[in-house]
């Protein structure tokens, strides 16, 4: 672990919430050892100070999602997702979760860094309990993470009740983007079928 890691930070904000919170942290990697890294990153976030447990899904290897949709070309992801139960405040937690990656290879976020690049590692923070946030810094729940199946598919797998705060159930959420996947996928087909 590096020194950042491991000295925590010395910002003003509180290092801990009074109470164990479930935090949802998609995982994500298309650069590198992907399983490695994935790995790694699993093992960092289990010796998070006031950190208890670590449950982490399968991964599953995705498509890249670029700006532009999905790309078949671009180094395909594998995605995971982790519930992490902790009593570090939920921005405390981003500051680790971007150690980890920068630790992992990531360059330090810029301001005009391109969205959606390629990375060695990108750990999102989906959900904390139930907080929401509007804050550009940390939204909670994470914005995008609804229509993301990369997210939903894997949470799911190690919670089969999860909620997005605000949002809906994920069970509906997947099901809700499977459906209109598979009408898109069902009007951009050849008329006639297959040949
Ligand atoms: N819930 C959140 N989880 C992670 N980062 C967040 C969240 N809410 C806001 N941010 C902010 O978003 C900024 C960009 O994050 P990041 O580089 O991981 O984006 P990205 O992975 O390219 O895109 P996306 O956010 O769509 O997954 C970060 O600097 C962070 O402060
Ligand atoms: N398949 C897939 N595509 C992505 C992913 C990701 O985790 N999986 N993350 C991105 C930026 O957060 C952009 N695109």
């Amino acid at each position: 672990m590096n020194r950042r890691l491991a000295q925590g930070f010395s910002d003003d904000m509180p290092a801990s919430s009074s109470a164990e919170t479930v935090a949802v942290i998609a995982i994500g990697a298309n650069l590198g050892d992907r399983q490695a890294t994935m790995t790694a990153a699993l093992e960092e976030l289990a010796r998070l100070p006031l950190t208890t447990r670590v449950v982490a899904s399968a991964p599953i290897e995705t498509v890249a999602l670029t700006l532009d949709g999905p790309d078949e070309e671009a180094p395909a992801y594998l995605n995971a997702v982790a519930l992490v139960t902790t009593r570090l405040a939920p921005s405390v937690l981003l500051g680790f979760l971007h150690a980890i990656e920068e630790a992992h290879g990531r360059p330090p976020r810029r301001v005009d860094d391109l969205r959606w690049q390629s990375r060695t590692l990108d750990l999102d923070l989906i959900a904390y309990g139930d907080v929401r946030s509007a804050d550009p810094a940390l939204t909670l729940p994470h914005p995008r993470a609804g229509e993301r199946t990369f997210v939903l598919e894997p949470w799911l797998q190690v919670d089969p009740e999860a909620v997005l705060p605000g949002v809906g159930r994920v069970h509906d959420l997947l099901a809700a983007l499977r459906e209109a996947e598979a009408e898109a996928d069902a009007e951009s087909a050849p008329e006639g079928g297959a040949q």
